[in-house]
């Protein structure tokens, strides 16, 4: 499933290699759980072009690789095919070879939210906990990281990282593995540089346990960038909703940002700033003709935008940075 070829030696040679003693039988369950649609969506990279460039940017808002001029006609349509079958496409953009994947979030916006207020990510072993497609980890590896890991369990998602992988170049050193934040190993506080988790915490039943999990992949005085959602309130205030929020099935905790903060404390991590605070707009997060159903705009109500459908405040976004001590 994974391009363990240059993962593994690549970890045996970093300090990240105590997380060899478990990884392969990791990855090992991962590939027997395979969602039915796996071999479906493993064909269409089978029927994806060969193509090759040397002409990438991960530095602009589309993850760009290679042009329209690289490509014939056969092999455009032969490529639009491959990424139609790998339909919903959630976070992006990209542009491959002058086809332009408009997904349903601009996470590029996020990226530029976030990008100023990391510690330059030049020569860092950054990890990105549920990277979706992989957008982010492209903007990481231009922002100049010595290797980036992302991981996230849903298959779609990996086969969609695959794909570009593919024309990227796999000499990049930027990986996905298909594991959970809870599959994280333990890594003694000499792990990763910086930890990314944006978008996760509301997902799992047991929020603590989930920072638990980011702070223990750190090094010590590593860096974690935490974004979730959040709800106005003092540090006594959290949300959890009866059953679904903006539709989603499964979201748990959405405390305020004092809250989080003081979650954040009582683990032992120092520093913490809120760098940002912004309410998800619906040009931020919406139906295109690459995520196909229903977005942003359908879990709003209708005659109120500030509610959820299910009357929640609509989806609000912090940022918070943290250090693990030194
Ligand atoms: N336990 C888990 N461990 C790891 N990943 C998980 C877990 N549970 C769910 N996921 C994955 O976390 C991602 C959350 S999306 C954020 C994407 C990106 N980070 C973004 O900020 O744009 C936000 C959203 O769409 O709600 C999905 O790809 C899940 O498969």
């Amino acid at each position: 499933m994974t391009d363990t070829d240059s993962l593994y030696p690549f970890l045996e040679g970093s300090r990240l290699a105590p997380w060899l003693d478990r990884l392969p039988q990791q990855l090992e369950a991962a590939g027997q759980q395979a969602h039915g649609k796996w071999q479906e969506w493993q064909q269409a990279l089978v029927d994806a072009p060969l193509l090759q460039t040397d002409n990438v940017d991960f530095n602009s808002r589309a993850v760009q690789i290679g042009a329209a001029t690289e490509v014939d006609e056969l092999a455009r349509a032969q490529l639009l095919a491959s990424l139609q079958a790998l339909i919903p496409w959630r976070k992006g953009p990209y542009e491959l070879f002058g086809v332009e994947v408009d997904t349903e979030w601009r996470s590029d916006w996020k990226w530029e939210r976030v990008v100023p207020h990391l510690s330059p990510l030049q020569g860092r072993l950054v990890l990105d906990v549920g990277c979706g497609s992989g957008y982010h980890l492209w903007r990481m590896h231009g922002a100049g990281a010595e290797a980036v890991i992302g991981i996230d369990p849903t298959l779609l998602f990996l086969t969609q990282f695959q794909l570009v992988k593919r024309y990227a170049g796999e000499h990049h050193p930027v990986w996905m593995l298909p594991l959970k934040s809870e599959d994280l190993p333990d890594l003694r506080q000499k792990g990763f540089d910086t930890v990314f988790s944006m978008g996760v915490l509301y997902h799992r039943r047991d929020p603590l346990g989930h920072l638990q999990e980011l702070r223990r992949a750190l090094r010590a005085g590593g860096e974690l960038v935490l974004e979730t959602l959040v709800v106005d309130g003092d540090e006594h205030t959290a949300l959890m909703p009866h059953d679904r929020y903006a539709k989603m099935r499964n979201v748990w905790f959405i405390p305020s940002v004092p809250m989080l903060a003081l979650w954040l404390k009582r683990l032992g991590f120092t520093h913490i700033r809120v760098v940002d605070v912004t309410l998800t707009s619906t040009q931020e997060q919406r139906c295109t003709d690459w995520s196909k159903g229903e977005s942003l705009a359908d879990f709003l109500d209708p005659l109120d935008s500030c509610r959820t459908v299910e009357g929640y405040p609509a989806p609000r976004r912090a940022t918070l940075i943290a250090n693990t001590p030194a």
